[in-house]
């Protein structure tokens, strides 16, 4: 920053003190936390000039750290005119977040034009905890937009910015607690005592600390934490102390068309995969002896297995197509997945057999094709009924992290190496990007590993590439 910027920066902290947008004495946050200071960026709407000012320093942050974005959206609801100003002035597409769907005509959470995969950047006015930041990400995520990167006018410095960065958001403030207590200090509008005793505030209630050490059943609860929850899943628990256990997010899948292929695979791979996906109508030769070797290999290396058959029927039909026909896959397969397309009746259907042999579903809640219509309103009703049936549900097929309710476990397929698709509209993420950035919990494999010259090393690739990423995602950082 230069010393003009610095200068004017100076300035604007001065009027937001005049317009009393930093205000002194005792105040309590949307936390419920008393603070000694309280920063009320709401006024600053009455004042163009000082709107402009601030308008201009947000955009003169992005230009500084030359973030590349498709759209941006303004948290609601004082940063709306913020950010409408930015996008009016520079010609930048905007979304908004709202805060309730209507309750008539398009019921849409996000108002504006946008496509899948497009990157939002947020802005806000004040950040303590990011909680605010977060829920709009988490808004804009479930729509398929990435948030890498938000602006914030004032950071409060207890947290926000560490909190975010553990869910894969930089946030770049303009103005920190720190810059402002020594202007106002500086210029004789607070005392000594009064900046010290908000710096010992800050320094006392870092809510990043805080929500780690208060509230375990948070966003960094680990695997073996979520194992032992008192509502999971039995097979998620399962599932979840294999993962701690072979330090392993990796699920292969085994797309083969030959089942001794299909089992070489299970065998060699087995040590480096908490589970082994099957489709197993691409086997040209299955028969009741491979799904008993299957099982067996399973045992051995001690994962589980997931048939892919995405179930789509009426309740009465799954039944049918779950326990009997050519493949018996209720027989032998740990978990499987449905659309929810047909309503509650395809996981009553599959529950109903599925349940009393101990097995599981996943709800297909979004796809990785491109153009996939799994989004929105329908993502978010496919979580309803996961929840809803959670004593067979026990977690989903998704892109990213859609239920805060750390029981159910999110599977994202569509994982390689490098960011891309195929020639019929797959779209991969990295493994960093899923598990880090998205908060989802396994990665989903296929051809990047079985395309690979040696399927065993690009296995363990991917399979430290995904722990990594989980480590970095609850702040271990190798540390
Ligand atoms: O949304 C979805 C749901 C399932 N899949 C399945 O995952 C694998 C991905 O294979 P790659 O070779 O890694 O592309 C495949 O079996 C799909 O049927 C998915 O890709 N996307």
């Amino acid at each position: 920053m230069t010393t003009m910027e610095s200068a004017s920066i100076d300035t604007l902290i001065l009027k937001l003190h005049d317009v009393n947008a930093v205000k002194f004495g005792e105040y309590r946050l949307k936390s419920g936390l008393m603070t000694p200071i309280y920063i009320d960026l709401r006024v600053v709407v009455s004042y163009p000039a000082i709107m402009n000012q601030v308008s201009n320093f947000i955009y003169q942050r992005v230009l500084e750290k030359g973030l590349q974005f498709d759209l941006v959206c303004g948290v609601p609801y004082t940063a709306l005119p913020l950010a409408t100003i930015i996008c009016s002035t520079h010609g930048l597409p905007m979304l908004i977040r709202r805060k309730e769907a209507k309750d008539y005509g398009t019921k849409r959470m996000v108002e504006g034009s946008f496509h899948e995969g497009d990157t939002c950047l947020i802005i806000e006015d004040t950040v303590t905890s990011g909680s605010s930041i977060m829920e709009t990400a988490e808004v804009l995520c479930k729509e398929g937009l990435k948030v890498t990167d938000a602006i914030v006018l004032m950071d409060r410095e207890q947290g926000g910015v560490e909190m975010l960065a553990s869910q894969g958001i930089v946030l770049h403030p303009v103005i920190s607690m720190s810059k402002l207590l020594n202007v106002l200090l500086a210029a004789g509008r607070i005392d000594t005592q009064t900046a010290q005793s908000v710096r010992k505030f800050i320094l006392a209630n870092n809510t990043f600390r805080y929500v780690c050490i208060a509230f375990p059943h948070n966003l960094q609860l680990s695997y073996a934490d979520r194992a032992e929850l008192p509502n999971v899943h039995p097979l998620a628990s399962k599932l979840l102390k294999i993962m701690e256990e072979k330090q392993s997010n990796l699920c292969v899948s085994a797309d083969v068309t030959s089942s001794e292929e299909l089992l070489q695979l299970a065998d060699s791979l087995g040590p480096k995969i908490c589970m082994l996906k099957t489709h197993i109508d691409i086997l040209k030769d299955c028969t009741v002896a491979f799904t008993q070797k299957l099982q067996a290999l399973a045992e051995k290396h001690n994962f589980l297995i997931f048939e892919d058959r995405k179930f789509a029927d009426i309740g009465n039909t799954v039944k049918n197509q779950y326990e009997g026909g050519l493949y018996q896959i209720s027989s032998w397969s740990h978990i499987v997945n449905a659309h929810a397309v047909p309503g509650p009746g395809v996981v009553k259907g599959l529950s109903a057999v599925g349940k009393p042999l101990g097995r599981g579903c996943l709800l297909i809640a979004q796809m990785s094709s491109q153009g996939s219509l799994a989004t929105g309103e329908y993502t978010n009703a496919v979580v309803k009924m996961a929840e809803e049936h959670s004593d067979f549900v026990l977690g989903f097929i998704c892109g990213s992290k859609i239920t805060k309710r750390p029981e159910f476990i999110h599977m994202t397929p569509g994982v390689q190496m490098q960011t891309g698709g195929d020639a019929l509209g797959q779209q991969y993420a990295t493994p960093e990007e899923v598990i880090c950035s998205k908060g989802s919990d396994v990665i989903i494999v296929g051809r990047g590993v079985l395309e690979a010259a040696d399927r065993l090393k690009a296995a363990e690739t991917y399979r430290k590439s995904g722990w990594d990423a989980y480590e970095k995602r609850m702040g271990h950082n190798g540390q």
